[in-house]
């Protein structure tokens, strides 16, 4: 098994891109914030399937979390993430520490309006500034032609398309179907908060968001199939509700409160099991 390379500075990564390049090579980069799980691993191979070469990026981004959020708590196993980039044999890890990213008197944040707003915009205000901010490095530091990010933060894979439309980066965004546990529960880095009972309890999430895309396909009012993902997340003893919402699928506008009709929905959840905030979402539209 080949290990990745480890690489820690931009010059560093750049070399090997531009080697990669010289030599013809198509490059894909898959960032994330490390504790890798299997569903990491499923955009290493859609990324791998797409180009060349692969680079994972692997730092928690302290931008993207407010002062009261879990950023010291983050799950964090450099060691562990290596072994698993190579069982994969994905090429590169870029691990940069926060002063390569952030440079003293760092001062530039990127404002996606409209797409970052509601949901996770409004539940985490300094969310998708912090994001879109590392993600633009990210493209610019790699040079990457493609780029692959996993359909479990929806809303994420559709503010960084935006971003890089608007901006011109040449950049390929791909999204990857979100991979689960045999329940249903997307795999997460945060699951290793949740207590066994907590996990045990975590499955009402997708279940709740069947239930209601499931009424939505019978005609149910998109109000009403909401409610019934509401109740049912209290019911399995989620202590907070951020948000229950079907949405337009690539915009995330919001739908009337009636049938679905002709709309390619999204439902988005983001919900609290004791202290920890799980977030989901489905396709959702008329049978
Ligand atoms: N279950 C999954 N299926 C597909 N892609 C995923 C899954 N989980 C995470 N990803 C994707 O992996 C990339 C890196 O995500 P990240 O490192 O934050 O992992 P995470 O499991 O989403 O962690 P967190 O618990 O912080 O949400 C993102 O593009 C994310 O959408
Ligand atoms: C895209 C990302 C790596 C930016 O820090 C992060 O938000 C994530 O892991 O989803
Ligand atoms: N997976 C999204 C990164 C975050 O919640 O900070």
């Amino acid at each position: 098994m080949t290990q990745p390379t480890i690489v820690r500075t931009v010059a560093q990564m750049r070399e090997h891109v531009r080697a990669w390049k010289a030599a013809g090579q198509r490059v894909a980069l898959v960032p994330t914030m490390g504790a890798l799980h299997e569903g990491h691993l499923t955009l290493i191979r859609l990324a791998q399937e797409n180009a060349d070469r692969v680079i994972a990026s692997v730092f928690v981004n302290p931008k993207q979390f407010a002062p009261h959020e879990d950023f010291d708590a983050y799950p964090r196993g450099e060691a562990v993430d290596a072994e698993k980039l190579a069982s994969v044999g994905c090429d590169l890890m870029f691990a940069p520490n926060a002063s390569e990213m952030y440079a003293p008197g760092f001062s530039t944040l990127i404002t996606v309006s409209g797409v970052s707003e509601p949901l996770e915009g409004a539940a985490r205000p300094q969310f998708f500034g912090g994001v879109a901010t590392v993600v633009a490095k990210l493209f610019i530091q790699s040079q990457a032609d493609v780029a692959v990010f996993g359909e479990k933060d929806y809303q994420q894979l559709q503010v960084v398309k935006r971003m890089a439309r608007d901006l011109d980066i040449p950049i390929e965004i791909i999204g990857a179907p979100t991979a689960r546990a045999e329940d249903g529960l997307a795999l997460s880095s945060r699951n290793a908060y949740l207590s066994a009972e907590e996990r045990a309890a975590a499955v009402a999430l997708p279940d709740a968001m069947k239930a209601a895309a499931q009424a939505v396909a019978a005609g149910s009012r998109v109000d009403e199939a909401e409610a019934i993902a509401v109740e049912a997340l209290k019911a399995a003893g989620f202590r907070q509700v951020d948000y229950v919402e079907v949405r337009e699928a690539s915009d995330l506008s919001r739908l009337g409160p009636g049938p679905i009709g002709e709309a390619e929905g999204r439902i988005l959840v983001a919900a609290w099991l004791g202290g920890t905030r799980l977030i989901d979402n489905m396709a959702v539209g008329q049978a």
